[in-house]
Formats: structure tokens, sequence, C-alpha cells
């Protein structure tokens, strides 16, 4: 995901609540790593067991206890001694401090492959966001419903995004299309954008954007893959300390 979060998190009254100032300072990889504790922990919460330690839920993830336990500093003090985390008050906790402790009603711009896939995911919802409305400018693809969700002409996306309260707009168009999407969704009340388009938006102060581009992801993947395997070679090579090549 790339790292274009708004450096302006001031929300509109539609928006969450400002968060604390020590969320603000917060490093956006502890943010993501937050939201794999989140999962963690709604798994953990499900199987029945109601706390964990740092130590278990860093191995859960492959992070050491002190990793845990110093991205969770930012936000607070959760742990409880000789108990752990519980389960419950963390996932109330971080829930609050990502702002999906409410829900947020989400729409879908562009309804092509990536589009209908992401009307079908069933994950949104019980993470917090309702997707309530889905445009695309192709009129053979409006009134076909996907998810729940029917696909409404973009003419009319104004409209539906005050008349449901859509705060956060997801954009799966064409290239050439996100900017003008992304415009009319910001002057419409949408606050925060997630974009699919490869394609680098410009926004204005006060909407928050998020870019998500796969492509990238599997570079870091790549590079992850290339250097563990150059690190093994390395270590096979290594005769270790004291012996002489
Ligand atoms: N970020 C990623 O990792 C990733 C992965 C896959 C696709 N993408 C990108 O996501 C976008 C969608 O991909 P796709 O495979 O679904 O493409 P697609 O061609 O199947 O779908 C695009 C849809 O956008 C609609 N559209 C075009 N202009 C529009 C406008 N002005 N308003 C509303 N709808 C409009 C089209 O009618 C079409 O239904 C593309 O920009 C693609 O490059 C990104």
């Amino acid at each position: 995901m790339s790292d274009e979060l708004s450096s302006d998190q001031n929300h509109s009254a539609k928006g969450p609540p400002p968060r604390s100032d020590e969320a603000k300072v917060a490093p956006k990889a502890v943010v993501n790593r937050l939201s794999l504790y989140l999962r963690e922990l709604q798994r953990i919460e499900q199987s029945g067991k109601e706390t964990v330690s740092s130590s278990q839920l860093g191995k859960l993830l492959g992070f050491t206890d002190a990793q845990v336990r110093k991205d969770l500093a930012y936000f607070g003090q959760f742990g409880h001694p000789g108990v752990g985390y519980r389960c419950a008050e963390l996932v109330a906790a971080i829930r609050r401090i990502l702002g999906t402790d409410r829900e947020w009603v989400v729409a879908i711009v562009g309804v092509g492959n990536l589009g209908r896939a992401l009307l079908g995911y069933k994950g949104f919802r019980p993470q917090g966001f309702r997707v309530a409305a889905a445009f695309d400018s192709d009129p053979s693809k409006v009134g076909m419903s996907f998810g729940g969700v029917a696909v409404e002409p973009t003419t009319a996306l104004e409209t539906t995004v005050r008349e449901r309260g859509v705060t956060l707009g997801l954009i799966a168009t064409a290239a050439e299309a996100a900017q003008e999407t992304a415009d009319r969704l910001v002057s419409a009340g949408v606050v925060g954008i997630l974009n699919f388009a490869p394609m680098t938006l410009s926004l204005p102060p006060g909407v928050s954007l998020v870019g998500v581009d796969l492509a990238t992801e599997l570079e870091q993947l790549s590079f992850s893959v290339a250097n563990s395997q150059a690190a093994v070679a390395t270590e096979q090579s290594d005769p270790g300390p004291g012996v002489a090549r």
C-alpha cells in the first residue's frame, strides 16, 4: 500500500473525532500493524480465548513481544500485569484508534473486474464498512446488482452520495477517470478515498487518501524473497567464526 495518507487528519463533521496526539505521530508502519493485531485478536476472541500476552500475539504474526508492546504504547497502556491483554478490551481500543468503532458508508466508483470483486467481498461489513452505492459510466452496467448493491449511473453520484451519507469513496475506474471521480466524490462530501487506479491523485486538505498498488506490494515481496535467499546463501557459504577460508 503506498504511503499517501493525508497529513491533515482534520475530518469533517461526518468523519471521526480527532484522534489523540499519540495516534497522530504513530508511523504508518505501526498503524498497519494495528490492523494485523486487530485481525489476530478477533480470531483469538472467536476461538474462545479471553486474554493474550504480547509474546503470544507477536508469535502469531511473526513479530517480537517488544515490537507488539512498543506499537501499542503509542496509543496508551492496554496490558494488565499477570494477565496480558484482555482481547475484547484491546479489540475495542484498536477499533477506536483506527476509527472503525463506528460504521463508515462507502461508495465504489468503477464496476469492472475489480469493482465487482470489491462489491462481492463480505469482509468489509464486519469491520465497519458498509458499501451503500456503486457507480459506473457504462450504461450497460447500470441497474446490475453485485453483492446486493445496484449500479447507478455516474450522473447520480453527487445526489446519491449526499443522500446516503457516504463518507468514503473507493475508486476502481480507468486511470484517466480517477482524478475527476475523486473531485466529484469530494465535492459531494466524501472525506477519504481509497484509490486503486494507477494515478497519483491531488486532493484538498482535510481529505485522506490511501493508494493501493498490488504491483508495489509484489515488488516488496520480491525484494524480501531475494534478500532472504541472499542471506541464506551467505550463511551457507560462511564457515563460521574462527574457521579459515
Ligand atoms: N491497485 C491495484 O493493485 C490494481 C489492481 C487491479 C486493477 N487496478 C486498477 O483498477 C482500475 C479498475 O481495474 P479493472 O480491472 O476493474 O478495470 P475494468 O476496465 O474492468 O473496469 C473499469 C470500470 O470503470 C468504469 N469507468 C471508466 N470510467 C469511469 C468513470 N468516469 N466513472 C465511473 N466508472 C468509470 C468502466 O466502465 C469499467 O466498468 C484500473 O484503473 C486498474 O488499473 C489496480
